[in-house]
């Protein structure tokens, strides 16, 4: 692998959401996304080409950092600037996160702060895999029990913001194993709908439930999130500036 061109923090219009200290990002390449694309042996790219880009653990200040690692939460930021590889459009690599002690899985709450975005959500059992649309302003919930891939399903730059427990790690087990979830995001041949995504079954995964699709807008649930007012197009670090109490990510039984 060469050295990995990474793209300033300015080129990816970072400043634009986000005008707190910014660390190094965690990148990953297309070497690191062999193992769960679609048809890597046809990426023409070098493996050492950056894909996306994470921002983690962010805070605008020292009372929103107390206010975050009080509550074992960390909020990122995370940049997938437009791409197709093989036909496939450029998405995270895709993890489940464990149960928490309590036997549910820890959610995660995403919002998509510009571009479009697919959040593609697979129950661990495989009986529900769920296609999420999201554009600018729109929150996905990752469910307990739930792993996810987020996809840039747009032809600009997609950035994502998410809250999530620090109390455990990701698991990549089975993306890797499978190489990728459920279903495969590609691009629909012909220019008659050139932004249309074909959901093609990863073969590996004999048993998973059709895909369904639906929209972020329209899942009400996620309008409110246990007492506290939140709607679509509210920022989510307005939860954090606001001492919002987070514990349903840490506690989904308390909520469920
Ligand atoms: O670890 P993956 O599957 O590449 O996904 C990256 C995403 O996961 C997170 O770590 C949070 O779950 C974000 O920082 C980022 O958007």
């Amino acid at each position: 692998m060469g050295s990995i061109n990474i793209i300033p923090a300015q080129l990816l219009g970072m400043d634009r959401y986000w005008k707190g200290f910014l660390p190094e990002p965690s990148v990953r390449t297309v070497g690191d996304m062999e193992c769960v694309l679609a048809d890597p042996d046809s990426v023409e790219l070098d493996s050492a080409t950056p894909l996306y880009y994470m921002y983690r653990d962010l805070a605008m200040n020292e009372t929103d950092r107390e206010i975050l690692s009080r509550q074992n939460i960390r909020y990122d930021i995370t940049v997938i600037p437009p791409m197709v590889l093989s036909g496939e459009y450029v998405k995270t690599k895709g993890h489940y996160h464990p149960e928490d002690p309590a036997g549910l899985g820890y959610p995660e709450l995403y919002q998509v702060l510009a571009g479009e975005a697919h959040f593609l959500l697979q129950q661990k059992g495989l009986l529900d895999v769920v296609a999420v649309a999201a554009s600018a302003g729109e929150c996905v919930l990752i469910p307990p029990g739930y792993g996810h891939v987020s996809i840039n399903s747009g032809e600009e730059v997609l950035v994502m913001a998410n809250l999530v427990s620090t109390l455990f790690d990701s698991e990549y087990a089975v993306y890797e194993e499978m190489q990728g979830g459920a279903y495969y995001a590609q691009e629909k041949e012909g220019d008659e709908n050139p932004n249309g995504i074909n959901w093609n079954q990863n073969p590996r995964y004999v048993s998973a439930a059709p895909i369904r699709e639906i929209a972020a807008r329209d899942i009400p649930e996620q309008g409110i999130l246990h007492g506290t007012v939140f709607r679509h197009g509210m920022e989510i670090y307005d939860l954090v500036s606001g001492s919002a109490d987070l514990s349903f990510l840490n506690e989904p039984k308390r909520f469920v």
